[in-house]
């Protein structure tokens, strides 16, 4: 099996039967080879986080199927979304959204224990990861001590904690200035090619979206390539 994400017909509209409904995605397709990195392009409003939503399980189409690494989750109930939400996504959004009173190490080492892994492996795995993205002399710091590149990093490292098959990204570098924007955005990508994760990372940075294998953009509820 070669995809890991397969989103089929998936359709999307808010405040269904009223006066003020809006429809967002209108039966789109989206395929992720394993692999594969794909950008996300979008005007604002156009559905991105919607999109990222049904493809990470937090929500549900209205109409369509989501695949991930084989298994049609569509009308899976709670727990098994959950479970498949844990063993098999990543998440990385615009803040970093790390647990403020726990170490940067502990923030990598936490989704693990709750996955079932054992303390010493699991610390050797953040130890592993915060040494990919250069923070080994910070694994002790907390969120706060550290700057928000740094935090942002640690964030990836998180994401990447329980090995997943897809990473989920909404602009993963959104809140950072330009340059930091691009180092870290280096760093994300060296993360997910030496790991060869798969990944959907939608960005409205157009250079940034070129690092990328294929840029597809999300336009009147439908995608397109390039
Ligand atoms: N819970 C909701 N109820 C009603 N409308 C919603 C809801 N969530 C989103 N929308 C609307 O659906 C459209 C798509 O929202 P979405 O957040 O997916 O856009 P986006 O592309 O991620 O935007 P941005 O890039 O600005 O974050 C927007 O017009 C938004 O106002």
């Amino acid at each position: 099996m070669s995809d890991v994400l397969i989103c089929e017909g998936i359709a999307k509209s808010y405040n269904r039967g009223k006066p003020n409904e809006i429809t967002v995605l209108k039966g789109l397709d989206l395929t992720i080879p394993k692999g594969q990195v794909t950008a996300l392009v979008a005007p604002s409003g156009a559905g991105k986080s919607t999109l990222l939503h049904i493809a990470g399980l937090l929500d549900t189409p209205d109409a369509g199927r989501v695949v991930i690494d084989g298994e049609d989750l569509t009308g899976a109930r709670d727990g098994k979304r959950t479970a498949a939400r844990r063993e098999k996504l990543g998440f990385v959004y615009q803040f970093h959204h790390l647990l403020p009173e726990f170490s940067a190490a502990e923030n990598i080492i936490l989704p693990q224990l709750a996955n079932g892994a054992g303390r010493a492996d699991a610390e050797a795995r953040a130890a592993d990861l915060l040494g990919r993205v250069g923070l080994s002399a910070r694994m002790d710091h907390r969120p706060s001590a550290l700057s928000g590149g740094e935090q942002q990093r640690v964030a990836f490292c998180r994401a990447l904690a329980n090995a997943p098959s897809l990473l989920l990204a909404d602009e993963p570098t959104g809140n950072l200035d330009p340059a930091t924007s691009d180092t870290v955005f280096d760093v994300l990508m060296g993360l997910v090619r030496e790991t060869g994760l798969s990944a959907l990372i939608a960005t409205h940075n157009m250079e940034l979206a070129a690092k990328m294998d294929r840029v597809l953009r999300l336009e009147n509820g439908a995608l397109t390539e390039g």
